[in-house]
């Protein structure tokens, strides 16, 4: 196998993971999104720029979590490894909740994928396995990939996503802390095992939300209680179960994004308006919030060449 392209860009949208019930498995696209260029360059360095999310706070060298993802797609083809240049334009927030490592993962597969001479040999459930590897779940990675809402699962073969209608109506607003938490800290407090009758209330409630997503928005608050993950992470984020403790009594569909502390809540059209109502009174409440309605991306994680491999590959896959 070769290199087919030299210089390619990438774009992967945010994501919220669990909409409540549905820990580890649902989760949906946002339309805010980390665009990124990569090229192969001839020598073994990596030279990684990064605007935005993460300047001056990721590493930009062998550790980067996009370079590591890409290196590793490029071993899993049985791709020789190859200097690199990246430039990183991110607007998905870090540690918040909003799926920044998966799309981090995803757009270094795929940009890897996209630098293939035959870009087949990595199908979207081969890209789902690779990021799944790297998150430890799926319900970020599937959704960045394929945009959307979807269900993942995993079973022997691996992880596994399906998409999910959305309705129109569905009005997606995040509401953004300050505050970081590392998702691994926010799971790190999750029990070994819980109440029968938790689960079981949550396998309702997911079955529910998938009907009121699809058709019956007007089912959202009920659809989206959890017993399984929100409870057991108060304590990590307090001002965040404080948010979602009142967005809920008054009415809206509000859940922890992710593992938090980012505030997702899920409204019918018709009720954006008294939402942005109750969010104003709390102006206090929100000071260093900030307050996103990106709506749902529907394409899901996307990579194009810009320039083929014009520059010299050799068989090897080294740059001349
Ligand atoms: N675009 C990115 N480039 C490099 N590293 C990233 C990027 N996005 C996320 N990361 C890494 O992942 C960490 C956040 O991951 P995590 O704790 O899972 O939170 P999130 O909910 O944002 O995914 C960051 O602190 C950083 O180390
Ligand atoms: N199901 C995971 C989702 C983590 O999402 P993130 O955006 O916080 O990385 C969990 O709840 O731990």
């Amino acid at each position: 196998m070769q290199f087919g392209a030299d210089h390619v860009v990438v774009r992967v949208p945010a994501t919220s993971a669990n909409l409540g019930p549905g820990f580890d498995a649902l989760g949906l696209a946002l339309a805010l999104y980390d665009e990124l260029e990569v090229r192969i360059v001839a020598s073994d360095d990596v030279v990684v720029e990064v605007y935005g999310e993460g300047a001056g706070q990721v590493p930009t060298d062998e550790e980067h979590l996009v370079v590591r993802a890409l290196r590793h797609t490029l071993d899993a083809v049985g791709m020789p490894q190859t200097g690199l240049r990246m430039r990183c334009s991110n607007l998905i927030p870090h540690g918040r909740g909003l799926g920044s490592s998966a799309a981090a993962v995803v757009a270094g597969v795929i940009a890897a994928r996209a630098l293939l001479a035959d870009p087949r040999v990595l199908d979207s459930r081969a890209v789902l396995g690779i990021a799944t590897q790297f998150e430890g779940h799926p319900d970020n990675a599937a959704p960045a990939i394929m945009g959307g809402a979807t269900v993942a699962w995993q079973d022997a073969d691996g992880p596994r996503a399906v998409g999910l209608d959305v309705d129109p109506s569905v009005v997606a607003t995040v509401l953004v802390p300050d505050a970081r938490l590392a998702t691994s800290r926010a799971r790190a407090v999750l029990p070994e095992a819980v109440p029968h009758a938790d689960a079981a209330f949550n396998a309702g409630r997911a079955a529910l939300l998938v009907e009121a997503l699809a058709r019956r928005p007007e089912l959202l608050w009920e659809a989206t209680e959890d017993r399984l993950h929100q409870q057991y992470r108060a304590g990590v984020m307090a001002a965040s179960s404080e948010l979602l403790r009142a967005l809920r009594a008054e009415g809206f569909a509000a859940t922890v994004s992710g593992a938090g502390p980012t505030v997702l809540v899920l409204t019918p059209k018709d009720d954006v308006r008294a939402l942005d109502q109750v969010l104003a009174g709390l102006v206090d409440g929100l000071a260093g919030w900030r307050v996103l309605r990106p709506g749902v991306d529907t394409q899901g994680a996307r990579a194009r060449r810009v320039a083929s491999a014009s520059s010299g590959v050799t068989p090897s896959g080294r740059v001349q």
